[in-house]
């Protein structure tokens, strides 16, 4: 592993390698949902993009910040500041708090941010504290809990101060007010007064002797020649929407895509938007209600099956408008049908139909085994037959379905069984492009247990979409390997199954959910 570009990439985007499920990390571990803050996912996890932002007191680095992550929306964006660092002050410093330098390097328990920036770097969640001002403490109030995320920006006045923090850094902005020196620090002060006097509850005699104290003196001696350092330097703070376009560009660009779909080039996640993200969280709550589940479950279907409707076919239609002009648009596909994998994809036929008027619907259910943790291992000796690579193997024995996982040297790894219980499918299925619906691909069992049945009908695989909500990674490499034309398009991508083979995040029993039949 490691020489092969594809190979690494596969194995970044699944967080989870494939042959994680022999790991002894995964099957140790008792608990009912493996999250991805644990050593097993240690190395996998993709490195975080760091971007530090520095500046003056109040020369805007918040409010930067906030526009950057506002329009990172579709990221999961985190942002550390280093106030949360503050050391707690001493019961004799306390008495004493106006001789007390806030703005010295020494302040900041450095040691403690590096200790969890080095677990976020590794797809840890981190408890940080939260600074009060007022009581100069930072214990007072529940830490926040910080997850691993695309992006962390790190804020504050000395964060470039500390090689080993700038070292972490893929992007260092310094934040201005002004071009000219004495007006930005004019700005600063007269933020500064505004802000300790009315938030932090400060007598104005109180701040500007601490602004003459230490907080001027420090901007000259610390702050100031950190500057050096910026990659980008942003005059004028948030008022310089071009400057933070152009951040926000860069850091979209460094992102790039999600790496399953450079590999998979028919593998689309449609566009994130808040209002999705809104949604994701709604469906994914445990306590989400079943009125909610399925408002907000079907909003997000009805996206996804719009989006999947644009990968079909169209051919170029001209039309004259009431104002007698031409208009040149394209003309539907209309040879097309739904399969629905009972009993989940059921829920997503409303949105079809609602799309594609009078729709043709089939029905496939699938049996599966391995949904409920239970493991069934496939015969030994048919695993000598297998040459290596390739990494993934399946095949129809009669009646049974099975697939299972090769990674490297080991033969077999995870075999699950699932087997087709019924079918009912349009005659002419083969003459049309067929939506294939299922909100979840998790192993990618059932998926590649329908695609194989919707092929053996004389379907081309390029004439098949697979429409679903969320998808593991190791779903999608199950699907694409073994079907490279079909096209998958989904929501969101998870973080991926835990060892009971539940998509993680996840949103639990779809079809409980969704139709009610859940417990509560
Ligand atoms: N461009 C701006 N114009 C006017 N006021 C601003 C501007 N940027 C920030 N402020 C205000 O100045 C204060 C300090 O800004 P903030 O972003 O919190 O600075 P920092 O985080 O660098 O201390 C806040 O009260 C904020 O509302
Ligand atoms: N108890 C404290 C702690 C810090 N400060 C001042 O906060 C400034 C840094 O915060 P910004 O949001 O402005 O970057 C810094 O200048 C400290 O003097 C404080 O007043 N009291
Ligand atoms: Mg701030």
């Amino acid at each position: 592993m490691g020489s092969n570009p594809v190979e690494d990439l596969i194995e970044a985007s699944s967080r989870v390698h494939l042959s994680g499920f022999h790991l002894n990390g995964l099957e140790s571990r008792n608990s009912e949902v493996e999250q991805p803050t644990t050593s097993a996912t240690d190395h996998l996890h993709k490195q975080p993009f760091v971007i530090g932002v520095a500046g003056g007191a109040a020369s805007g680095k918040t409010t930067v910040c906030d526009m950057i992550i506002e329009q990172l929306h579709d990221q999961r964006v985190v942002l550390v500041n280093q106030d949360s660092f503050y050391h707690n002050l001493t019961p004799e410093e306390l008495t004493r708090v106006h001789e007390y330098n806030f703005d010295h390097p020494d302040a900041f328990d450095t040691e403690q941010l590096l200790c969890a920036m080095e677990k976020l770097k590794h797809g840890q969640a981190v408890d940080i504290p939260k600074y009060d001002f007022k009581s100069y403490k930072s214990n007072i109030f529940p830490t926040r809990r910080v997850n691993p995320s695309d992006v962390i920006i790190l804020e504050g006045i000395l964060i470039f101060h500390d090689p080993r923090v700038r070292d972490l850094m893929k992007m260092k902005i310094f934040v201005d007010t002004a071009l000219n020196i004495s007006a930005d620090a004019d700005v600063r002060l007269a933020r500064r007064i505004r802000r300790d006097t009315g938030e932090k509850g400060r007598d104005i005699g109180m701040v500007l002797d601490q602004y003459s104290k230490f907080v001027k003196p420090a901007f000259d001696d610390f702050i100031l020649p950190t500057k050096k350092y910026a990659d980008i330097i942003i005059p004028r703070g948030g008022d310089n929407h071009v400057a933070i376009d152009l951040i926000v560009q860069h850091i979209r660009t460094k992102l790039g895509q999600h790496d399953l779909c450079k590999i998979y080039p028919n593998f689309f996640v449609i566009q994130s938007t808040f209002q999705i993200r809104g949604m994701h969280t709604l469906i994914r709550d445990a306590q989400t209600t079943k009125h909610d589940f399925v408002f907000y479950a079907d909003r997000l279907i009805r996206l996804v099956v719009e989006h999947g409707l644009g990968h079909l076919p169209f051919t170029e239609k001209q039309v004259i408008t009431p104002t007698e002009s031409v208009y040149t648009g394209v003309d539907f596909c209309k040879r097309l049908c739904g399969v629905s994998v009972i009993r989940s994809g059921e829920s997503m036929e409303n949105a079809l139909r609602a799309c594609c008027k009078g729709i043709k619907i089939g029905k496939i259910l699938i049996h599966r085994e391995g949904d409920n943790g239970q493991q069934v291992w496939m015969p030994q000796f048919l695993s000598f037959t297998l040459p290596h690579p390739p990494s993934l193997w399946s095949c129809v024995l009669p009646g049974v379905f099975y697939i299972w996982f090769l990674h490297c040297e080991c033969s077999i790894i995870l075999p699950i069984t699932v087997q087709l219980i019924y079918e009912k499918l349009p005659q002419d299925i083969s003459d049309r492009h067929v939506l294939l619906l299922d909100p979840i691909l998790g192993t990618g069992n059932s998926a590649v247990q329908a695609i194989s049945l919707i092929l053996k009908k004389g379907v081309p695989e390029s004439n098949i979409i697979f429409l679903n909500l969320i998808s593991a990674p190791q779903g999608v490499h199950v699907v694409c390997k073994s079907f490279p034309r079909i096209k998958i398009v989904t929501s969101e991508i998870e973080i991926g199954l835990n060892k009971d083979f539940r998509v993680i995040p996840g949103m639990g029993e779809f079809g409980d959910r969704y139709f009610g039949t859940d417990d509560d």
